[in-house]
């Protein structure tokens, strides 16, 4: 039998979403394909004179709802299959918020470590030059993803005003501050993450004082760390790309977060304030409140689920829990707050990024926590009540609640009884 790929396993939520909605069938045929996926190779000239090719993905999933939206993720291991089914995800994860966006995503295949400053700038900037006529502000907004940042993005900005001759700060969010970036994204995706579990915690039972395993320590996961350290709670285990660290009383965050500034592994605070190493797959046994994904996909699978003690996950990251681990941790009584609505702090801030590029008007910072703790508390709380009515996981209701939207908007065009009738 044919392994089942990562879309398979995405395509298995809108199934499950649908059996709990009347919708009609041209929905889901309109959901399970991609509407276009380009592929190009980028050809830049490196440091030494050579020249050198890497393969290079934009997708745009389903635009019904408004112009596609997704991040560029820079990474070895990407692939075609990958972009889509991220593309799939920001489709559903813009409909839970109620954000006017269909869902887009794309990639490099590249290990940006291995390119110096100059390469990692000519091959952001060659793919504007290939894809500058599949975005557009009204047509399909990038953002950063996993390896990229808000330098890159800059340029990736700078490359289209070029190419257009004009301004068009819309056309990709996540940018500095200083070339038209939103106040509050560099925490976003985080921050929202950690409105819901807030928002949620009585009805989840939550102690006051977790004890909290994050896995990956970029973006996401230091950002989360630093906020719930704020508040009290324990950060007792974290890793990266290169190890693992855990100290029962409590990890010094800060030391964690100088560590990742000066370019170090978590695993270079051992030894210091009782930080001890761990294998990186301990750390998902790790005995805790609340685990974090803040990784990569598949991290959390049928191997290792059992091994979770965490009452509750917080998937930050993109698709870390597998269908079959979702199996296993909801047989164990372990609720998933899923990543199309856990993750979505960061394209709700985009999406006010990009409102302010095109009203010229830019809010405080204090706005924009304001109108993202109110997004996140209301879809989160609507999501929390169709999990309750239906008796369903939080991930099966945030895909019910997102299907429930992207179906009205596919059936507003005339289904298949108004033409029949
Ligand atoms: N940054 C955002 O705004 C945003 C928004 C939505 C979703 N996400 C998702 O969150 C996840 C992380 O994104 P990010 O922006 O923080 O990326 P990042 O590149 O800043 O950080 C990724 C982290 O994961 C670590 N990592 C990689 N492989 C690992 C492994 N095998 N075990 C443990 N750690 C590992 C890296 O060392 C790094 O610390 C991704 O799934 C991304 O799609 C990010």
């Amino acid at each position: 039998m044919a392994e089942h790929t990562l879309l398979d396993d995405a395509l298995i939520r809108l199934d499950e979403a649908a059996a709990h909605l009347s919708i009609d069938p041209d929905v889901i045929e309109k959901l399970k394909f991609a509407r276009e996926t380009t592929k190009v190779r980028l050809m830049i000239r490196m440091d030494d004179g050579s020249r050198k090719s890497f393969l290079a993905w934009r997708c745009r999933y389903d635009d019904t709802r408004g112009p596609t939206k997704g991040g560029i993720r820079f990474h070895p291991a990407s692939t075609a299959e990958e972009v889509e089914t991220l593309a799939f995800w920001m489709t559903f994860k813009c409909a839970v918020m109620n954000l006017p966006y269909g869902g887009g995503k794309g990639a490099v295949q590249v290990d940006p470590r291995t390119l110096s400053k100059a390469e990692l700038e000519r091959l952001s900037r060659a793919y504007i030059q290939a894809f500058a006529r599949i975005i557009g502000p009204d047509r399909d907004i990038p953002a950063p993803d996993v390896y990229t940042n808000s330098m890159i993005m800059g340029w990736m900005a700078d490359e289209y005003a070029q190419i257009v001759g004009q301004h068009e700060p819309a056309v990709i969010t996540g940018k500095p501050i200083s070339l038209g970036g939103s106040l509050g994204r560099g925490d976003a995706t985080a921050r929202g993450g950690y409105y819901l579990v807030r928002h949620l915690s009585s009805d989840l039972e939550l102690v006051q004082t977790m004890r909290v395993a994050i896995q990956g320590f970029g973006n996401a996961g230091q950002n989360i760390g630093r906020l719930l350290a704020a508040d009290g709670h324990k950060i007792v285990a974290v890793s990266d790309s290169e190890g693992a660290v855990y100290s029962g009383a409590g990890l010094h965050v800060d030391l964690l977060l100088d560590a990742k500034a000066n370019g170090k592994p978590v695993s270079s605070t051992v030894g210091t304030s009782g930080h001890e190493k761990i294998g990186p797959d301990e750390l998902v046994a790790v005995d805790c409140d609340l685990l974090v994904p803040a990784a990569l996909e598949n991290m959390i699978h049928d191997g290792n689920a059992a091994s979770v003690k965490a009452k509750l996950v917080l998937e930050l990251a993109n698709g870390p829990v597998t269908p079959e681990a979702d199996e296993i941790l909801a047989r164990q009584g372990t609720v998933v707050l899923p990543d199309i609505l856990a993750n979505a702090g960061g394209v709700t801030v985009s999406y006010f990024e990009w409102v302010q590029n095109r009203q010229g008007f830019y809010w405080p910072l204090e706005d924009i926590h304001d109108r993202l703790k109110t997004i996140m508390e209301r879809e989160g709380r609507e999501v929390w009540n169709v999990s309750r009515e239906k008796q369903v996981t939080m991930r099966t209701a945030a895909y019910v609640h997102a299907l429930g939207r992207l179906a009205e908007a596919i059936e507003a065009h005339g289904t298949q009884s108004f033409f029949t009738s």
